[in-house]
């Protein structure tokens, strides 16, 4: 997985069919999608029950890019292993989710996969001032994590200062929240370059009529790099 800051859409599966993720990550990569985002929720860091590394592994043969594994878990360190195993090739981890983000960071760098750190929408980019080396991806939330559909709420500031913080590190900052071509731009404008979207980028569509999947990712991405035009 190299490294570059152009921009990437990560269709997130919490808006996929549940009956049928393996088709659905196929769906979503041919109709143009850079990553696939996989929420991991735990009912304890946050208020909703998703799926765990067995399913992260029964899905990998079916996505070739990038899986980007989003553990909404506390706690982190015992998984990580696990998820590694199950072929995540980004594991990203939240700063409130423990005393101990600076071990967690190391343990999945030591497991193979890059390392992300999310922060809520309460928590400070100073608070990652000291991880920076340590981190391939900041997920600067953009709604409270639990649910798939939510408002947007404007981080903007925060993506600025992060990406002065990062300077020219190797450090991808991600967004994960209501992302739409409406906000798209925002993030975009703010440094931001991986774009998660669950309903926006599933809306419409189906594993039997997947191109409404391309379309919504299109207009993603056209909104997104319009602001460099
Ligand atoms: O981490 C998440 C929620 O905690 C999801 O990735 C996020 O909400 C994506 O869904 P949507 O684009 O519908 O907001
Ligand atoms: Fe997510």
């Amino acid at each position: 997985m190299s490294f570059d800051r152009s921009i990437k859409i990560a269709p997130s599966i919490l808006a996929a069919d549940f009956a049928n993720f393996g088709a659905e990550c196929e769906a979503v990569e041919a109709q143009g999608a850079d990553w696939v985002h996989v929420d991991v929720m735990d009912g304890h860091f946050v208020p909703n029950i998703t799926f765990g590394p067995a399913m992260c592994a029964a899905i990998r043969p079916h996505i070739k890019g990038v899986m980007d594994v989003h553990l909404m878990i506390s706690p982190v360190d015992p998984y990580i292993d696990a998820f590694a195993a199950a072929g995540a090739d980004v594991i990203t981890a939240h700063v409130e989710a423990g005393p101990h983000i600076h071990r967690t960071l190391q343990a999945i760098r030591a497991a193979g996969a890059k390392a992300g750190v999310a922060l809520n929408p309460g928590t400070p980019a100073e608070s990652v001032a000291h991880l920076l080396d340590l981190t391939d991806l900041i997920c600067v939330m953009t709604v409270n994590p639990g649910f798939g559909g939510q408002k947007f709420i404007d981080m903007g500031d925060k993506i600025r200062t992060l990406r002065a913080m990062i300077g020219d590190r190797p450090v991808h900052i991600e967004i994960d929240g209501g992302v739409d071509p409406k906000t798209a731009p925002l993030v975009a404008q703010a440094g931001a370059d991986v774009l998660v979207a669950g309903s926006a980028a599933f809306k419409g569509g189906s594993v039997s009529n997947p191109a409404p999947y391309g379309e919504n990712i299109r207009a993603i991405r056209a909104a997104a790099e319009g602001v460099w035009a």
